[in-house]
């Protein structure tokens, strides 16, 4: 190309006096000598002068369409980014209060400064409490990191597991005018009662208890936070645009395809502020239940249309406690194993025969119902799967389970998406190392089957020895250690999986944070259970197919 640039008569533009080759031009065979040569290294250099002069080409081309781009985003952003900015700086000096009177500690101590601090706001650690301080949008942000692996360094991804999303409680007197103008008539004519006292409040929704009038039942309120989705377009807004200035200054970005991965975050978190859609992802749900006849195993809250909105959602109301509590959950049933293998079907069932699948599975969304059935609550985040995705993910977990690692390899190249012809038997090799460095290091996975026998380390000792339930925290926090390492086993599994050059689709790291949680549950509720392989749970049934099948 830059030869052809040369001959093309475009040399002049190439040409620079200090290319040493430029001077002391003599004749001769020296002087066809030295012409090859600086022909040569003109090529090269007008080859690099070229792609620097195709990019600087590219972006004025590209600059009327970014500064379009800024200036209709601002315009649709309008005053709530200042507003915005106002309440970003207050974040930044907060946080950056805290981190200025760490690095004061520090310094007085002789051990210097360490690099969480070294780095500033900019290491996981403050940033995630910045995030934390700046909101919904942040915070929701922070998830995404926490659960994308394969987009994200592995420090940022672990320490924004920890992100919590908690806010402090809007008035009652606000959310009464925010029901009253939603549903376009009296509170009264409703509602019997609602409980002023939130059940929850975190960054999007507050959640108050109530009762429906005629009907008498019980139900709970899910109201969007006043103003939440002004502070969404613009903080999406402000994230898209930077975004798109350093796609713009640093155009290698677009491969990463940063602004891609900006817009399907903003359809995602818009999605989660549009309560229709999750009322459609709790019918879809109770309808795979019905179908499958899990009806009384399972349940997700019934929706009541005439109160919800877009931004209300009135439902059912459970009771019961978190799959977590081992107390209170021993003191509901007889086998709580029994009813870990209930919730682990119910999921497991949904990820083919129901559209989507429940993405969120933490322990305050996933119940034992007093009536001894599995509550599944908060449809905000969904996850698709394809049935091909599942098929390779189901090998991969058996193979797991097996120390099969060829086949463990196969399975992930099925899954992400390559153009490059993987080696195999080398892939499983490098897979082989990870998981044998885990026997080493005795982290005990109830996936992997003889190792949590073999090598017992003292948490799950904890957790197999608990003939009472007295050790329930000592357990709960000890599992928590170990879930860490789990996580850390999986980044591993990412990493090299990249490095032969696979990209892994968002779903793969939302199913493998769900059996995450449910491995955590397997440990509380029944430590001896292998997950993946015990008979009384069907990971892949022909029953789903089935299902599928009667919607064609
Ligand atoms: N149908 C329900 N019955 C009883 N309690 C409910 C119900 N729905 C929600 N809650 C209570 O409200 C809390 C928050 O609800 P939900 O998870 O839907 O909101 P959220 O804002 O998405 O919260 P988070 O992001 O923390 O999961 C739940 O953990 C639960 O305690």
């Amino acid at each position: 190309m830059a030869i052809s640039a040369i001959r093309g008569g475009r040399l002049p533009l190439f040409y620079h006096p200090q290319l040493p080759v430029a001077r002391n031009v003599s004749g001769g065979l020296k002087k066809v000598n030295y012409r090859s040569k600086r022909f040569t290294l003109l090529a090269q250099y007008s080859q690099t002068q070229d792609v620097s002069f195709s990019r600087l080409q590219n972006s004025i081309e590209n600059l009327p369409k970014l500064v379009e781009d800024i200036v209709q985003t601002s315009i649709n952003t309008g005053p709530r980014g200042a507003l915005r900015l106002a309440q970003g700086i207050q974040a930044f000096v907060g946080v950056g209060g805290e981190w200025l009177a760490d690095v004061s500690k520090s310094t007085s101590s002789s051990t210097g400064l360490p690099t969480q601090l070294q780095l500033g706001l900019l290491s996981p650690l403050y940033l995630r409490r910045l995030f934390e301080r700046m909101g919904a949008t942040y915070i929701k942000l922070g998830q995404f990191i926490a659960s994308a692996p394969t987009l994200f360094p592995p420090e940022y991804v672990a320490e924004f597991q920890n992100c919590f999303d908690r806010a402090p409680a809007v008035p009652f007197e606000e959310i009464k005018r925010i029901l009253r103008e939603e549903l376009g008539k009296p509170i009264e004519s409703v509602y019997e009662y609602v409980d002023p006292t939130p059940l929850a409040s975190a960054s999007i929704a507050q959640v108050h208890g109530a009762r429906l009038r005629g009907s008498q039942e019980d139900v709970v309120i899910k109201v969007l936070k006043p103003g939440i989705e002004d502070v969404l377009v613009a903080d999406l807004n402000f994230i898209y645009v930077v975004a798109r200035i350093l796609e713009f200054l640093n155009p290698e970005l677009s491969r990463t395809s940063l602004v891609g991965i900006v817009k399907d975050i903003r359809e995602s978190m818009l999605e989660e502020v549009d309560f229709y859609k999750e009322a459609a992802n709790i019918e879809s749900f109770r309808r795979y239940l019905e179908t499958m006849g899990l009806e009384r195993q399972a349940t997700a809250p019934k929706v009541y249309h005439h109160c919800s909105t877009r931004h209300v959602l009135t439902m059912e109301r459970l009771y019961g406690v978190p799959l977590t509590d081992l107390d209170s959950i021993s003191s509901l049933v007889s086998s709580p194993e029994t009813s870990l293998i209930t919730a682990l079907n119910v999921w497991f069932g949904s990820l083919l025969a129901c559209e989507t699948f429940h993405a969120d599975v933490h322990a305050g969304n996933l119940w034992l119902l007093r009536d001894g059935r599995i509550g599944f609550l908060d449809f905000g985040i969904v996850g698709r799967i394809s049935p091909k995705t599942w098929a390779a993910m189901d090998v991969f977990l058996a193979s797991i389970a097996t120390e099969e690692y060829e086949s463990m390899a196969s399975s992930l190249i099925q899954m992400g998406a390559t153009n490059k012809d993987v080696d195999v038997k080398a892939f499983a090799r490098d897979l082989e190392k990870i998981f044998s460095s885990i026997q080493a290091s005795t982290i005990t996975l109830q996936f992997i089957p003889l190792m949590s026998t073999r090598e017992l380390d003292t948490e799950i000792v904890v957790a197999t020895a608990r003939g009472t339930n007295t050790n329930a925290t000592a357990v709960s926090a000890n599992v928590t250690v170990d879930e860490r390492q789990m996580n850390a086993l999986f980044l591993d599994v990412v990493r090299v999986s990249e490095s032969y050059g696979l990209r892994f689709p968002r779903e793969f790291a939302l199913l493998l944070k769900q059996l995450l949680y449910f491995d955590r549950y397997t440990r509380l509720l029944a430590p001896e259970m292998n997950m993946l392989q015990d008979q009384r749970i069907s990971i892949v049934s022909n029953r789903r197919s089935n299902y599928r099948d009667s919607f064609r």
